[in-house]
Formats: C-alpha cells, sequence, structure tokens
C-alpha cells in the first residue's frame, strides 16, 4: 500500500510540473432540468450533487490536476458536463456545437474560458452539430459517435480542423447510448472497454473489451496508470485494479441520473 501511495503522489507532482489543468464548470441552480434521453427522469438532489460535484473536482486535483473553473451559465442545466461543449486535439481547442438546442448557448463561456488560457480554438458550426462526449481519442485516432447529437456535417467540419496536426477521424455509428463516450471509453493501453448491451459497433475498434457494469465503461485517465471511474461500477474498478492500474473512484449519483458519466465533467487540457 505505502508503495502504491508514493507512486500516485509521484504521478500527482509529474502532472503538477506538465501544468496539466482541468475545466470544469459547477452545476448550477437549474440542475435538475438537465436533458434525459435514453432513461426515465428522476429526482435529482441539488445538493448533493453539488458536493459530488466537489468531491470530483478534489479527485483531479489529488491526482495533480489544477482545475479551473468556467463561469458557470445558470439558464443551462446540462452546463456542468463541460466536456460536450469543447474537445482538445493537442493544444487545439475545437469548440462545438451541441446538437441540442438547448446546449447551444454553453459554448459562449467555455469559448472565454479557452482564450483565457491562451489557446488556440476553431469551431464546429452551421448545419455541424458535435458533442464533445461523442469524441473518442485513442492515440491518435479520434472515434466520433454519429448518432442523437453528433452530425455527418460536424464530423467532416472536425475531420478537416484536425487533419493536418495529425489526427485520423473515424466515424462510428451510435444509437444505443447518448453519445459515443457513454458507450464506451479507452484505457492507457488503448483497449477500447464498453458495456455490451449499448455498445452498437464493438468491431468498429481494433481491440474492445467489455466490462461487467454500465458505469464500468467509463474511465479518465489521470495519471500514469492511474484511473478516475463512477462509484457505481466497483466490480469493473476492482477488475482494473487486478490488471494493475491505480483506480479512484468517485460518486456521481445525481448526475448519472442526468445520463452524464465521470469523462463529461471535466476537460482534461494537456498544452
Ligand atoms: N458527454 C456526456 O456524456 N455528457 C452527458 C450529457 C448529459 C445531458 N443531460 C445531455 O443530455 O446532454
Amino acid at each position: 500500500m505505502a508503495a502504491e501511495w508514493s507512486s500516485v503522489d509521484a504521478r500527482a507532482a509529474h502532472n503538477r510540473r506538465m501544468n496539466n489543468r482541468a475545466l470544469i464548470r459547477r452545476p448550477g441552480p437549474r440542475l435538475a432540468d438537465g436533458l434525459v434521453t435514453h432513461l426515465e427522469r428522476s429526482p435529482i438532489d441539488v445538493d448533493l450533487a453539488l458536493a459530488q460535484w466537489e468531491g470530483y473536482a478534489g479527485c483531479l486535483r489529488s491526482a495533480g490536476w489544477e482545475t479551473i473553473e468556467v463561469p458557470g451559465a445558470e439558464d443551462c442545466p446540462d452546463a456542468v458536463f463541460v466536456e460536450d461543449a469543447v474537445v482538445m486535439f493537442d493544444d487545439l481547442a475545437v469548440l462545438t456545437n451541441p446538437g441540442a438546442a438547448e446546449r447551444k448557448p454553453e459554448v459562449a463561456g467555455v469559448a472565454e474560458a479557452i482564450s483565457g488560457l491562451g489557446l488556440e480554438s476553431v469551431r464546429i458550426s452551421g448545419e455541424g452539430t458535435l458533442d464533445g462526449g461523442d469524441v473518442l481519442k485513442v492515440g491518435r485516432t479520434a472515434y466520433v459517435g454519429l448518432g442523437g447529437r453528433t452530425n455527418g456535417a460536424g464530423i467532416q467540419q472536425l475531420a478537416d480542423h484536425v487533419r493536418d496536426r495529425g489526427w485520423t477521424v473515424q466515424a462510428v455509428t451510435v444509437e444505443r447510448a447518448l453519445h459515443l463516450k457513454s458507450a464506451v471509453t479507452a484505457l492507457p493501453d488503448e483497449t477500447v472497454i464498453g458495456w455490451d448491451p449499448v455498445v452498437d459497433w464493438p468491431g468498429a475498434f481494433p481491440r474492445y473489451e467489455g466490462m461487467p457494469e454500465e458505469g464500468g465503461a467509463h474511465v479518465v485517465i489521470v495519471g500514469e496508470g492511474h484511473l478516475l471511474m463512477a462509484a457505481s461500477a466497483p466490480r469493473t474498478a476492482e477488475l482494473l485494479r487486478g490488471r494493475g492500474y491505480t483506480v479512484t473512484t468517485t460518486d456521481i449519483s445525481e448526475f448519472e441520473k442526468l445520463e452524464g458519466c465521470v469523462t463529461c465533467l471535466s476537460v482534461r487540457v494537456r498544452a
């Protein structure tokens, strides 16, 4: 145990040295009005959600990330899911055009925060729609969910923005989940993991493995061999610990009721 903690500390120190920053956005008073598509609506405890959000941000900071709070968007219930408004490709920020009309006003505040960090940005616009939750980066390939929120024009614009930077963009149909990353994410060794009942095309990825729980499909890589996961997937956390990963878990139940997961509550900036 002592060895594990000292190595977590070393990884956190590394993140601090690398100036790794994570954008987060505090949940607003209208959180309970957030969109639900694949789930039945259930009551949200807004105070508990705020405490869970603080806990999530604390996990990032403990792992050595500087958290940067994007000013709240009080009229936008889903603004806390900040990942959907911007996707980082190295030091390039792609500001999105969310597929749900209710979420489009979220982007303005995120654009300001990105500009405040001195990062270059481009935009998805016009007929093109893209939610950040649909973009799964594995190596230099970005798999992009084509489904309810992201359309072909949005994927084409994204490909045009990042091609010259050495990224390949590949569309993947998403029908059974809200976003591609609601269904799958990737481990540090580039194995794509998911929860089989909601994965439309496991064959789209060179290596795919099903996890035993829905929340087990979602990992945030917060350090070398260090994963952040939802507390709702204890069996997956154990399975991944058995593979040698350090797994930190945090309870995000109130966000899961709104179809959110650990990935969508922050945007990691490694630039
Ligand atoms: N990237 C994500 O998975 N974001 C979750 C967004 C949930 C929000 N209630 C929505 O429907 O847009």
